[in-house]
């Protein structure tokens, strides 16, 4: 039987054929002669999890600051969302931004606030995309129960286990309902079981707002589990593509240097 393209649901296409979300072509950055980033190129798709790999000092973070208009690039294209990052103002990059969750390097929670107030800071930084909100409180909870933690409202980071930080700094990442979330290393730091936990909690969360995510990991395990596609960045390119197990069967040294534990 032959099945028209309309007739397929969205989440049942395949990757390649959604819509990019985020494109990056041929970006360019040198610090003098440190060449970090040579012709770098990356696709993310609408819903997709792009897992992105790449050895200390490749670049991966100079990659996401470029992306979000942190960092110039020395030339290239990129366009998040239809908009062409290199060239808007800092009022049209805040716009995009409250569009995109990030969720830190080990958490980064405020510790002089409480959890509430953690939460509600996202809120104040980005007060033009809720407007029309008078009461935090409801987005908040609605937060904290998609990560489970909705009882530690008041409580302080201090008073939290580091799995729990974590789960708060997710609620705090998809508090204003973002259509992108950026994960920098989201398992580190964390014992396996916990680490299973947030992988799990990722899921979820696309599952439920149907994100896409872009996850910076050196963790195996947890690209494994969440990567509909990977990146590895070697040399500053996209040296190689694919699902984890094509990259894992791959016969390339430098590929296969990612996947020794
Ligand atoms: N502002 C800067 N000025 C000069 N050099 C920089 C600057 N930012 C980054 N670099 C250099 O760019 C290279 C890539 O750094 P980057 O932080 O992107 O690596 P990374 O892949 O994120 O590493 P890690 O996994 O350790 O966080 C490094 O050699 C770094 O010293």
């Amino acid at each position: 039987m032959k099945i028209k393209e309309e007739e397929i649901m969205e989440d049942e296409k395949p990757v390649a054929s959604k819509k990019v979300i985020i494109d990056i072509q041929d970006l360019y950055k040198s610090f003098g002669d440190n060449h970090v980033l040579n012709g770098f190129n990356m696709q993310l798709h609408e819903g997709e999890n792009l897992v992105v790999m790449g050895k200390s000092g490749s670049g991966k973070s100079v990659m996401i600051k470029c992306l979000v208009g942190l960092m110039k690039p020395d030339s290239g294209h990129i366009s998040v969302m239809g908009k062409d990052i290199v060239t808007l103002d800092q009022e049209a990059l805040d716009i995009i931004r409250a569009d995109i969750g990030f969720l830190f390097q080990g958490s980064a929670l405020y510790d002089s606030m409480t959890v509430r107030e953690n939460l509600e800071f996202p809120m104040r930084r980005h007060k033009e995309k809720l407007a029309n909100v008078k009461d935090t409180e409801p987005f908040v909870l609605e937060a904290l129960r998609s990560v489970g933690l909705e009882h530690t409202m008041e409580l302080m980071p201090a008073e939290l286990s580091g799995g729990m930080k974590r789960r708060v700094a997710l609620a705090r990442a998809i508090i204003l309902r973002p259509k992108i979330i950026f994960y920098d290393e989201p398992t580190s730091g964390l014992d396996p079981i916990t680490a299973k936990e947030i992988i799990e909690l990722m899921r979820s969360i696309q599952k439920k707002y149907g994100t896409s995510s872009l996850i910076i990991t050196h963790d195996v395990d947890c690209a494994r589990v969440i990567s509909e596609r990977m990146i590895l960045l070697v040399d500053g390119i996209n040296y190689a593509e694919g699902t984890f197990e094509e990259l894992v069967s791959s016969t390339d040294e430098k590929v296969l240097a990612f996947f020794k534990k």
